[in-house]
């Protein structure tokens, strides 16, 4: 059952021990360096935002690590060439050496469907992609943000969930690659910050939407826009009313970066609290996807809801408890629909796309 001590609020998660000590340059008197910045997985949908988030800060050089399992160069083509940019073809499960005072580790396959291909791989991303990327802040003196996952939750029988839930996760599931991938990573940041002193933040994303998530993702809102756009009944999985809350990606990297420059080494859940149930989701994409948003295409008119008989292999419900006590960002309430969802809506409906649709 659901336990009643808080994370990280009873001092048995903190350190007194001084962390590494950073470059000398980051305390010269005369010259003030760059802020050198390392993103693993920075080529993919969370990533590339991040990455474009940083490169706007004249001081910052960013250091992508990526082996473009899902992430791509295309998401960051804009910085390739660029003075403060570099990117690497790297996996995180070999150790890097490189100087940076930052490090943001997202570096693993978010998507059930990309997760599950190798789960092998996927555990050993989580956990010797950690350990090496912990391995590189104790060498180097850097900080270090673990994007960890609301799956850490597992099907929860706390609702909505406190950081200062424990979970109720599955250890041998097909989704264990991934959470309890995940609950390792955190568990040996925590070790490193207790042990070695290293600076530690440590984020529990939940869903997110947003441009640059891959079609083929197979998370819900992508699936549920490109089958509308495409005049497809949208696969709501059974029993629908299952809820998840969705954040932009916009939002959750503003979190992102309030964490990591923060005081707070979390875990802290990133996300929205406003939660809508499959149903309503898909509904909601339907009545979004119109003729204006397609150019006046005939196929808009087609989105019908469907229930498909495929059982859900995830949980009934997932959402973060509101943040306290300060918010890491201010959230957009309420459901993906507006601005944002209508540019995504336009990406997803480039001619390209169409093309690729009807080819399938
Ligand atoms: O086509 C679909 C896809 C999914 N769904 C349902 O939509 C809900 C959400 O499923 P998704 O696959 O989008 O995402 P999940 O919530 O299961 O996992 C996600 O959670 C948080 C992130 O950290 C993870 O990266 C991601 O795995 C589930 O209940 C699923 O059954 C549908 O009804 N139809």
């Amino acid at each position: 059952m659901a336990q009643k001590e808080t994370n990280g609020s009873n001092g048995e998660h903190t350190t007194s021990r001084p962390p590494p000590t950073p470059s000398p340059l980051r305390f010269s008197k005369f010259f003030q360096a760059n802020l050198r910045i390392l993103v693993t997985g920075g080529a993919g949908f969370i990533g590339s935002h991040l990455v474009d988030k940083l490169m706007e800060n004249e001081k910052h050089e960013v250091i992508v690590a990526d082996n473009f399992f899902t992430g791509s160069k295309d998401n960051l083509k804009k910085w390739i060439g660029h003075p403060r940019f570099e990117l690497i073809r790297h996996d995180v499960t070999q150790p890097l050496l490189v100087e940076v005072d930052q490090i943001y580790h997202l570096a693993c396959p978010a998507s059930p469907i990309f997760y599950k291909h190798n789960p092998v791989k996927t555990i050993k991303t989580n956990v010797i992609g950690t350990l090496n990327m912990l391995g590189l802040a104790k060498r180097v003196g850097a900080r270090i943000l673990l994007t960890s996952t609301s799956e850490v939750y597992g099907d929860p029988l706390e609702h909505p969930q406190t950081e200062a839930y424990w979970g109720n996760v599955n250890p041998i599931g097909v989704r264990s690659c991934y959470d309890e991938g995940k609950r390792v990573a955190e568990t040996l940041m925590f070790d490193y910050h207790r042990q070695h002193g290293i600076e530690i933040r440590i984020a529990r994303i939940f869903n997110t939407y947003g441009p640059r998530m891959n079609i083929d993702d197979g998370r819900v809102v992508s699936n549920f826009i490109a089958q509308a756009v495409r005049g497809e009944p949208l696969t709501v999985q059974k029993p629908g009313t299952q809820t998840r809350s969705f954040c932009y990606v916009a939002d959750m990297v503003d979190g992102l970066i309030k964490l990591m420059n923060g005081n707070n080494t979390g875990p802290i859940n990133l996300g929205n609290p406003g939660e809508f149930t499959m149903l309503e989701l898909a509904e909601n994409v339907k009545e979004l996807i119109n003729p204006e948003f397609l150019g006046g295409s005939p196929r808009s008119s087609c989105a019908t809801v469907w229930c498909s008989w495929r059982v859900i292999s995830g949980s009934a419900w997932r959402c973060p408890r509101r943040p306290r006590p300060k918010p890491p960002c201010v959230w957009r309430e309420g459901y993906p629909r507006g601005e944002h969802t209508h540019s995504w809506v336009r990406h997803y409906s480039w001619p390209h796309f169409i093309t690729e649709f009807e080819f399938q």
